[in-house]
């Protein structure tokens, strides 16, 4: 492979910080300023680097044209009730953005009723959250720009579709909850400096919720809470089912534990000022997500003295604990994911089970009525609300594109049936098979991993194999279709592995915290002896393995090669955290002390310091070398900033990129107008699939099958 010649960048020798007595160098802090002209000088180097590098893979130009091919199939999102209209969220295809549409009836004619694609020409503005007002006369709306967390919030009338002037800057991280008489929402907005367009990194603190009256200006919207001794708190808000409460449940980080408040808005003449809150729960020890209520008999999903999770009941008129009950009991093995008050007197609950999704029916007083049939998969998207007397769900799995299901409750014995089913022209299914196994990591613990292949390969040690893992914040990563692992499967003869790694959500709150902390290396074993048993076990081999994750995935990449770097040939690591001990400085950072720990902590500064990416980088031994790397970033990353990535990429290059064992190239693609993923535009995405695939095959010698 050619030599590349990494671009030599300002080493920074007096920049030293000291934790809790240990000296720790910083050589790149310069690179944390994301406005300097040094910063942007490295980015473009970086990128002159990298663009032509990819560009030259010659799978490239086949993966995209294949790729575009095989993306090109219809999307639909479940559809919502609100009023006496039906609306869903729709993509021909292609389309930058899915399309809002609305309907009279789910099988009459429909018709646009919000198309992002036409605030941008490069599809870079996203519709994010949707809030219908309770009788559907009103819709509010937040769109994000250039992929940041940013939103500013926006209002129609749904009849005639008439844009109003209502307009809300300065959201994230924001509830949108409509006061059932249609005057306003509720909505969190944080106080900001100067700049707020997602290139910032300045820390996100002292959220506060608003009051928005429509037809007034946002600076005369009412300051109805805010914590200002608890900084980090959010403000999220909810208005319950009958419209007579708020519920506010702040939250302190990503952990599943919140507090709980409620406010009786009856008795409020109009809202005018900081709102009266009732203190149910005043401790973060547990979470406590609303589902519905009848007068003041509230029900909860809790994980209260239920790591699975359990649906209690709280009276509002007597809310001491001792008076709490249990609705549905905590299963002794699945954990209940959500629930959802249908025509007044049903509870539909989903469970995962074994990584799998189970759909249930329940009365409202709790007992069970039916397990809903259901293949093997993901449940990712429901819509059934007490006034509605049907449930929509959305169904997908590695080998299945979506199908949307009905399920109408007015029957005798309600039978879901299918509403919309798609299907992906030149993808046969039936080729191609799904596995899950139940390997031992370094301590013996079971972790559970799906492997999907064309059928009939040999278990020769041959095969290319795509090994992704997320490891954190309480999140399940449950089977889905993803259209350009299917061309890796289809034209590059590829095998995916995705193993469910501790520190997840898959087994509920004790996975989750056997990967937090001290526990973090937990995750990175788990990910580690995924691809010693894939080994072992001859599906592949260490050379034609690629190791992939984003986020808290990526922190999870950098880590690994760090630590087995011979594991592996090649390694993408997408927006990742890199920067362990400044994690907590920039935008929403401070958040995740909740599963890494707190660098201002001596007792966790010494966890983080052993696996921070950033610091522990250093030439294998015994003449191994670092995987090929792919880095990827943006500038309008504010949940996961930049400069954890190009730090890591500058330091790895001048530690690693001249010693000559080292002859994979280690390199970083900064996109512009992208963010930390949401709302991504379709063409940026297949571009950039195809760039990383490009990058695979050039690395892991792969030739195109047509
Ligand atoms: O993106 C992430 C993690 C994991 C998934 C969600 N996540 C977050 O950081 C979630 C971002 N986020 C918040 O942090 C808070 C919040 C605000 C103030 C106080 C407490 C919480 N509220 C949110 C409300 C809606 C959507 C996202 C929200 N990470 C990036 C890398 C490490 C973790």
């Amino acid at each position: 492979a050619s030599v590349i010649h990494y671009p030599k960048s300002r080493r920074d020798e007096n920049a030293v910080n000291d934790y809790h007595g240990s000296k720790i160098h910083d050589p790149y802090v310069w690179l944390e300023d994301p406005d300097s002209e040094e910063t942007k000088r490295f980015i473009e180097q970086q990128n002159a680097i990298t663009m032509p590098y990819l560009s030259a893979c010659e799978t490239r130009e086949n993966f995209k044209t294949r790729l575009t091919e095989m993306w090109d199939y219809p999307k639909y999102g479940c559809p919502i009730k609100k009023g006496a209209k039906y609306f869903y969220l729709h993509n021909s295809g292609l389309q930058n953005q899915s399309v809002l549409y609305v309907q009279d009836s789910l099988d009459s004619e429909a018709q646009v009723f919000l198309d992002p694609n036409k605030l941008s020409e490069d599809g870079t503005v996203a519709l994010a959250k949707r809030s219908f007002s309770d009788d559907g006369e009103f819709f509010a709306y937040s769109l994000s720009y250039k992929g940041s967390d940013w939103v500013t919030i926006k209002f129609m009338k749904v009849d005639g579709q008439e844009q109003l002037p209502d307009t809300l800057e300065n959201a994230k991280f924001t509830s949108m909850a409509w006061t059932h008489d249609n005057r306003g929402l509720f909505y969190n907005r944080y106080p900001t400096g100067d700049k707020a367009d997602g290139t910032e990194t300045d820390l996100n603190l002292n959220q506060k919720l608003y009051y928005h009256v429509l037809g007034t200006s946002q600076s005369d919207d009412v300051l109805c809470a805010e914590f200002p001794e608890h900084p980090k708190w959010s403000t999220g808000a909810g208005v319950s089912d009958c419209g007579r409460y708020l519920i506010l449940t702040p939250h302190e980080g990503s952990a599943p534990f919140n507090r709980l408040f409620y406010c009786d808005l009856k008795y409020q003449e109009g809202i005018t000022g900081l709102l009266p809150f009732v203190t149910v729960v005043d401790n973060f020890d547990a979470q406590y997500e609303y589902i519905t209520n009848e007068g003041t008999l509230f029900t909860f999903k809790t994980n209260f003295k239920s790591p699975r999770y359990k649906l209690i009941n709280i009276d509002f008129s007597k809310p001491e604990m001792e008076n709490w009950t249990t609705l549905v009991e905590e299963d002794e093995n699945d954990v209940l994911k959500w629930a959802t008050c249908v025509k007044q007197n049903f509870l539909v609950l989903c469970y995962l089970h074994d990584v799998k999704s189970i759909l249930r029916l329940h009365k409202i007083t709790g007992e069970r009525l039916m397990t809903f049939p259901l293949d093997i998969g993901s449940i990712v998207e429901h819509f059934g609300k007490r006034k509605d007397s049907e449930i929509f769900y959305k169904f997908t799995s590695f080998l299945t594109p979506e199908v949307i299901y009905r399920c109408d409750l007015t029957q005798e014995d309600p039978q879901p049936k299918v509403f919309r089913e798609t299907n992906v022209k030149g993808f046969d299914s039936s080729q191609y098979q799904t596995v899950q196994v139940f390997y031992p990591s370094k301590d013996g613990t079971k972790i559970p991993m799906f492997i999907v292949h064309k059928k009939g390969i040999e278990l020769d040690g041959s095969h290319p194999l795509y090994l992704f893992g997320y490891g954190g914040f309480n999140i399940s990563v449950t089977p889905s279709f993803n259209v350009s692992r299917i061309v890796f499967m289809r034209h590059l003869g590829g095998v995916i592995a995705i193993p469910n790694l501790r520190g997840g959500g898959e087994y509920g709150e004790t996975w989750h915290q056997a990967g937090c902390f001290g526990n973090k290396q937990n995750v990175f074993d788990d990910f580690q002896y995924a691809a010693i048993y894939l080994t072992q076990q001859k599906y592949t081999s260490p050379e034609k393995i690629t190791i992939v994750g984003g986020s808290n995935g990526g922190l999870l990449v950098g880590a690994c090669i760090n630590q087995r770097p011979e594991l592996f040939g090649c390694a993408v690591s997408h927006v990742p955290v890199m920067d362990m001990l400044k994690f907590h400085k920039f935008t929403i950072g401070h958040a995740w002390t909740t599963d890494f720990g707190s660098p201002d902590k001596e007792e966790d500064f010494k966890w983080l310091i052993k696996y921070s990416p950033l610091h522990n980088i250093k030439i294998p031994e015994s003449g191994a070398q670092y995987p090929a790397l792919l880095l990827l970033t943006a500038d309008h990353d504010d949940r996961v900033v930049p400069l954890h990535s190009l730090k890591y990429i500058a330091q790895l290059q001048h530690c690693v990129g001249s010693y000559e064992k080292q002859t994979n190239p280690l390199l970083i693609r900064i996109d512009t107008k992208a963010g930390h993923g949401f709302g991504k535009p379709t063409a940026k995405i297949i571009e950039e699939c195809s760039d990383i695939y490009g990058f695979i095959s050039r690395n892991v010698n792969l030739k195109w099958q047509d």
